[in-house]
């Protein structure tokens, strides 16, 4: 095992997996464990895999939209396959963001002064009606977080963000609109995981996992 004390997660602080490290360990974690935020999904199965951190905990399918691709093949991967000792289900609320500058352009000539959303690649088909409606010809560019994508916005002047509310305040950015995902309820469901070490029992969550992962 690791003498690890990190709780790595996708960050940084403000992405919904953010949301759910602290749902799940609490504010602050017990036992002198400390939080770890990492810059993608990649890096935090490395962490669990060279010891660097103890814990892990990534996002990995969605209400509305399904399987979180990198998880998924990162999972499918790796032999052995990490334990999954814990799951937390986030209710994901997506807010656009920008920096005051782009919304006085947007005020004053309209929402096609936004050239660029900026997301994570899974929030995409989460609001599909409010992107069609309001930023028909943006150009969407996916990035590794939202919580790095409400950052993103916050040097440029023709580009907006979708992420939680949490990354506004963090990113230090603004909020133009507030409940853009297509479905009220919209939830993610994140796994804790744990470096798999010879001889442990394989969970009846691990065995969910599975069953997600192969598609049964
Ligand atoms: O980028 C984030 O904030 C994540 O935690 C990944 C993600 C993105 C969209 C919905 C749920 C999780």
């Amino acid at each position: 095992m690791t003498n690890s004390k990190l709780i790595a997660y996708l960050g940084p602080p403000g992405t919904y997996c953010h949301q759910a490290v602290t749902q799940y360990f609490g504010k602050t974690p017990a036992g002198h464990y400390e939080y770890v935020p990492l810059n993608t999904i990649a890096d935090c199965f490395t962490a669990i895999q060279d010891g660097t951190a103890a814990y892990v905990v990534v996002p990995f399918a969605n209400s509305s939209n399904g399987p979180v691709k990198f998880t998924y093949d990162l999972l499918l991967k790796m032999s052995p396959r990490p334990s999954i000792v814990g799951d937390t289900n986030v209710k994901v609320v997506h807010y656009v963001l920008a920096a005051p500058a782009t919304l006085q352009k947007i005020t004053q000539s309209g929402e096609d002064a936004v050239h660029t959303v900026y997301s994570h690649p899974q929030v995409w088909g989460q609001c599909t009606r409010y992107l069609t409606a309001h930023f028909p010809n943006a150009a969407r560019i996916s990035v590794d977080s939202t919580a790095y994508a409400a950052t993103l916005t916050a040097n440029e002047r023709n580009a907006v963000a979708i992420a939680s509310i949490a990354a506004a305040d963090i990113a230090d950015v603004q909020v133009y609109a507030a409940e853009v995902q297509d479905n009220q309820d919209n939830y993610t469901r994140f796994l804790v995981m744990q470096r798999y070490v010879e001889g442990m029992e394989r969970t009846e969550l691990d065995r969910s996992v599975d069953r997600e992962l192969l598609g049964s």
